[in-house]
């Protein structure tokens, strides 16, 4: 299968190296730095004692764009932040515009807007949503990923069709050859939202008072605030139709509870001076709590916060 990773931080990295590993023809799209380091450098993802290193090819999306034909590529995997997807599914579309073979388009972001984005510039049906769950995976240095956990894939058709249920199947057995575990689902809406309830759980608090989910969850008082920050976004799906109930908030509180501590990636980016996906993990939940007329208030408060003292630190950084 031809791929093309947009996006080679820590989730397109680890995608696509063991993608390559199982005998994909693989191409990344990068941007700043990243791009010009593996242009003439080898790619490096440690995973499990493991450790995958290769030269990739790797352009910029305008590159590609001019050096591929849409026909060339099976699937173009989207794994970048969310706050990205809307830049290059415009890209794609003029791509793609005039050919009447295109490539599967998959994302495996955080966020639950991704694939309303993806769909308005590309045919529906190519569109494939798609998130990644026990993963950590960050760029530990330029070029170098490293990634823990056990690595789970739910991937899903937002408008079903015979050939996208095929792609997904074929798909599904690629990555199984890689030792990840992989679901093919019927209800991929459903499957972002449990997936959002889990990031608006913990990321912006993580991210705020510095500490990983394990000591959070544990403690009996900053429990009670993920435990809040969960059932806002539960609440907060049935203004899309999607539903989910406090029982839903439970479950994934206690699969939070139960899996290994994590530095959650918006935790990462305050580090690394980064944008935060605020707007698209909490602002989501408090537009749709609203839209029911209810407030958000745990989720209010910790993404405000977030939000104030990160500028504030910014600021300084940029003075
Ligand atoms: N990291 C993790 O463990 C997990 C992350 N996720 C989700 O996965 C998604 C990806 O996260 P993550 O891998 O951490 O992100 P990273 O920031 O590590 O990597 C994203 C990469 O995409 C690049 N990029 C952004 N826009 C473009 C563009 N227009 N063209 C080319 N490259 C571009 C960035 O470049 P630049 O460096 O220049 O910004 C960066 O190298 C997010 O939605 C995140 O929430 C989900 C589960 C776990
Ligand atoms: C919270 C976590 C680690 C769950 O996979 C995640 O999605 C992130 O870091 O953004």
């Amino acid at each position: 299968m031809n791929i093309v990773v947009i996006g080679a931080g820590g989730i397109g990295a680890f995608y696509g190296m063991i993608l390559d590993k199982v005998g994909c023809n693989l191409t990344f799209v990068a941007r700043n730095e990243t791009l010009e380091f593996l242009k003439n450098n080898k790619m490096k993802v440690t995973y499990q004692n493991e450790v995958m290193e290769k030269k990739i090819d790797t352009y910029s999306i305008d590159e590609l764009i001019n050096k591929f034909k849409p026909e060339d590529i099976d699937a173009v995997f989207i794994a970048t932040k969310a706050m990205s997807t809307e830049q290059i599914s415009k890209k794609l579309s003029s791509w793609t515009e005039n050919s009447s073979n295109i490539p599967y388009y998959i994302s495996l972001q955080n966020g639950v807007e991704n694939e309303d984005i993806m769909e308005k510039y590309y045919k529906k049906e190519y569109v494939i949503g798609g998130l990644t769950r026990l993963i950590v995976s960050h760029t530990i240095s330029l070029g170098h990923v490293h990634c823990e956990g056990e690595v789970q894939t739910l991937l899903g058709a937002l408008n079903h069709t015979n050939e996208n249920k095929k792609f997904l199947d074929e798909l599904k057995l690629i990555l199984d050859k890689t030792g990840t575990t992989t679901f093919v689902c019927e209800d991929i809406r459903l499957e972002l939202w449990n997936k959002l309830i889990i990031n608006n759980g913990v990321n912006a608090i993580c991210a705020l008072v510095q500490e990983e989910s394990g000591p959070l969850i544990r403690d009996e008082k900053t429990s009670k605030l993920i435990y809040g920050l969960m059932s806002e976004a539960a609440k907060a799906s049935n203004a899309v139709g999607v539903n989910l109930t406090q029982d839903d908030a439970k479950k994934m509180f206690e699969l939070m509870t139960n899996f290994q501590s994590v530095k959650p990636s918006m935790w990462v980016d305050t580090e690394n001076n980064r944008d935060l996906e605020l707007d698209e993990i909490c602002g989501v939940v408090i537009r749709n709590c609203e839209k029911q007329g209810l407030d958000a208030p745990y989720t209010r408060t910790i993404s405000t916060l977030l939000e104030f003292v990160y500028n504030k630190k910014r600021a300084k950084i940029k003075a």
